[in-house]
């Protein structure tokens, strides 16, 4: 306490007071005392003079400065002293406005407490007038605010980081009305919708769901997502900016409610994804669509195919698959190159495309295979119509690199929920239809059938036991002689399998070969055959004291596995067969992927010392350009050039043009399918070196073949 007067003192000093009245005041006083000593805080009262001269401190003293309140009675420190100068002007400027205008003043700034920290202060008061009216004194309460000063400058703090990081965020950020008004947003925001200001944004943008998605559905779907979650993670939509441009963006927003629940805002962020966006269609473009014709791919096919069943059934229609095959395509692209080859397809694709309906979808499968799928059809006559339509305007004349051509193509159609009502059933019958389409002659179409899937089935169940066949031991060689014509002796054979499954009649390779071909089983049956004709040849040779050649086939597919050279090795050793004493005949067809590999391989066969011919001459595409690279030594005619002679004169010139092509190479030329005595004069007279045909005799058994051998060795 300190040892001057206080207020009340000099005011009680000033008036006069009876004694019950004085003896209040002084208990009065006692509380007034102990109350402003008591207070969280330090009361004063300084004169007003140069000094400031405390009279009265307030016990707070000590805990708000850290000096007793004696010190500052005693003029031992001043106020002004612990003020931190930079204060001091303010504080002091505060007082003076106070005592100049008559009025109370608050004012806040730091002292530095006895213990050197510094401290915050909030000081209020107000001046005290003498009688005459000057201000006498200043009596004031100085309170610590340390503590809500420091929270203040760390909110003040926080505040700028957030509103640094709103202003200069990538993203934008946003708070909106339910009912799609801008409360507020930064400028990333307005920059992604391609504004120049806020403001600018604010005035051009009443309704965010009618001005800015460019599906106003969408906008609903946000709202209900809010409703269901009170959130939306990674929203994606379609925006229009400024100029018109569409973008895609992200949301992620919440909804945020007042303490009562009720729904104050949405507060989100916005992500140009537009970039990313575009990459992924640009990815699931290239990966659903033919690269080269720009049609959907095999990959999509199942999944409009799908959609399109979902159409049917709602709509009670009809949808029809269409598998197109295009007849010419292989001699194009064999004969004039890929690229002409992919011209054409090109063309094809685009005329395809022309014949159907925008709510169509032309596919392509790969190679010249292309699928229709035409919807909402209700009677077969519109399939009908449609298909006329797509096999005239392949017809249509077309020129590739300053030639002209005329294309056809075959169609295979089945029909949902007619034929099946699955993808695949649906796909596997447009194809066999076309198959069917393709052996009627092409350029036509052909709807699938029940018989037709009656044929489908017998095939699985060829395929089934195609498959089993070879651990069975079904198969077997049959043996055709071949004829020297200007001798009439036997001057070799020809090996050509047979499938004799248990209990049944003996199966013709003219159905199961294809069947092999097609499904791969071709290289294991052609390896069994090559090995079976060696060991067999080997037999015949020492039975009958003579060396014979044996022609073994040599399928496409086979022809083409690189390890054909080494297969056709072993064979011989295991065997022990003479190399010569082997032929292998291989279809031109075998040819028409790569001509320098063919005649690579044709060259190492021939380096092992076996004997080549080419199969079915005459029908294939092989270009007389490269006949004369071709290592081989026989020429084989097709059949159909033989067995049509009667009937047709005009392969009398083509058989001609054949011996006479095969003699200027060096290479035999052998006939098969002669079956008259016509046929085999005319050959001889041509000059035809050898034949083969039923009109000698058909493909034998070999216990059969070994006693034809043996009468003819004795008859010679
Ligand atoms: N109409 C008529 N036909 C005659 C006459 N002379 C022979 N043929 C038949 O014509 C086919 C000639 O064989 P290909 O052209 O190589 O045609 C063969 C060949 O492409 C294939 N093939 C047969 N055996 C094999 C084999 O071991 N491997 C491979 N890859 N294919 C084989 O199956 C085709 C059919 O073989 P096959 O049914 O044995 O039919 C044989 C033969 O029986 C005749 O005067 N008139």
């Amino acid at each position: 306490m300190i040892g001057q007067p206080g207020l009340l003192q000099i005011a009680a000093s000033r008036m006069y007071i009876n004694p019950s009245l004085q003896a209040k005041l002084e208990n009065s006083e006692r509380m007034l005392k102990a109350l402003l000593n008591n207070l969280d805080g330090m009361v004063y009262c300084c004169l007003y003079d140069a000094d400031w001269t405390m009279v009265f401190v307030g016990d707070g003293c000590k805990q708000l400065t850290g000096y007793d309140a004696q010190a500052f009675v005693s003029s031992e420190i001043c106020l002004e002293a612990i003020t931190i100068p930079e204060d001091r002007e303010p504080v002091n400027k505060a007082i003076g406005d106070a005592i100049s205008n008559g009025k109370r003043f608050a004012v806040e700034y730091r002292i530095i407490h006895a213990d050197g920290r510094t401290r915050w202060v909030s000081e209020r008061g107000c001046p005290l007038y003498d009688d005459n009216g000057e201000v006498e004194a200043i009596e004031g309460f100085m309170q610590d605010v340390t503590q809500r000063k420091l929270s203040e400058v760390a909110a003040r703090d926080a505040e700028e980081r957030y509103r640094s990081i709103f202003e200069n965020a990538l993203e934008g950020i946003y708070q909106t009305t339910p009912d799609g008004h801008y409360l507020n947003f930064n400028p990333a925001l307005a920059r992604i919708y391609g504004y120049e200001s806020a403001v600018d944004l604010v005035c051009s943008i009443s309704d965010i769901q009618q001005q800015l998605y460019v599906d106003p559905d969408k906008r609903q779907e946000f709202i209900t997502l809010m409703n269901v979650h009170g959130q939306v993670s990674n929203f994606e939509a379609q925006v229009y900016r400024k100029g018109g441009e569409i973008i895609w963006i992200s949301e992620n927003a919440h909804e945020v409610k007042d303490r009562d629940g009720k729904l104050l805002f949405y507060e989100g962020t916005v992500e140009d994804i537009t970039e990313r966006k575009n990459y992924e269609q640009q990815i699931e473009y290239q990966a659903t669509h033919d690269a080269l014709t720009g049609l959907p791919n095999r990959t999509l096919l199942a999944d409009r195919l799908q959609q399109y069943i979902g159409i049917a059934d709602r709509y009670t229609s009809k949808l029809a698959v269409a598998f197109v095959d295009l007849d010419q395509f292989k001699l194009i692209n064999d004969s004039m190159g890929h690229h002409a080859g992919d011209e054409l397809l090109k063309i094809m694709a685009a005329r395809l495309a022309s014949c159907v309906r925008e709510s169509d979808t032309v596919v392509r499968l790969g190679g010249d295979e292309f699928v229709l799928l035409l919807t909402g059809l209700h009677k077969i006559e519109d399939i009908s119509e449609s298909m006329q339509r797509v096999l005239s305007s392949v017809a249509g004349p077309c020129t590739i690199e300053d030639r002209d051509f005329v294309v056809s193509c075959s169609i295979g159609i089945s029909i949902y929920p007619d034929d099946a009502r699955d993808t695949t059933t649906l796909l596997k019958y447009a194809d066999s239809a076309m198959y069917k389409s393709k052996q009627s002659g092409r350029n036509n179409f052909q709807f699938y059938t029940d018989e037709l899937n009656q044929r489908l089935m017998e095939r699985l169940d060829l395929e089934y036991r195609l498959r089993l066949a070879l651990e069975n031991e079904e198969f077997l060689l049959h043996y055709q002689p071949k004829l020297a014509l200007v001798s009439g002796a036997i001057c070799g054979a020809e090996a050509l399998i047979r499938w004799q499954p248990a209990g049944e009649s003996m199966i013709s390779p003219a159905s199961f070969i294809p069947i092999a071909e097609e499904t791969g089983l071709i290289e294991d049956i052609g390896l069994w055959v090559l090995h079976e004709a060696c060991r067999q040849a080997v037999k015949l040779n020492r039975l009958y004291g003579r060396e014979l050649p044996i022609a073994v086939n040599v399928s496409p597919r086979q022809f083409r596995q690189s390890d054909l050279v080494s297969m056709v090795r072993s064979a011989l050793l295991n065997s022990g067969l003479n190399p010569a004493c082997l032929e292998l005949e291989i279809t031109e067809s075998s040819l028409v992927h790569d001509t320098g590999s063919f005649i690579k391989t044709l060259q190492e066969l021939k380096n092992l010392g076996v004997g080549l011919a080419i199969d079915d001459f005459g029908t294939g595409y092989s270009s007389m350009a490269y006949l004369k690279d071709f290592p081989v030594d026989r020429l084989k005619i097709d059949q159909v050039f033989v067995s049509n002679l009667e009937a047709e004169p005009s392969n009398i010139a083509i058989l001609k043009a054949i011996v006479a092509l095969g003699h200027s190479l060096n290479m035999k030329v052998i006939a098969e399918g002669v079956e008259t005595a016509y046929q085999k004069a005319f050959l001889l007279g041509i000059g035809c070196d050898e034949m083969q045909g039923y009109h000698f005799s058909k493909p034998l058994h070999m216990d059969t073949f070994g006693k034809l051998l043996s009468d003819s060795c004795l008859k010679n």
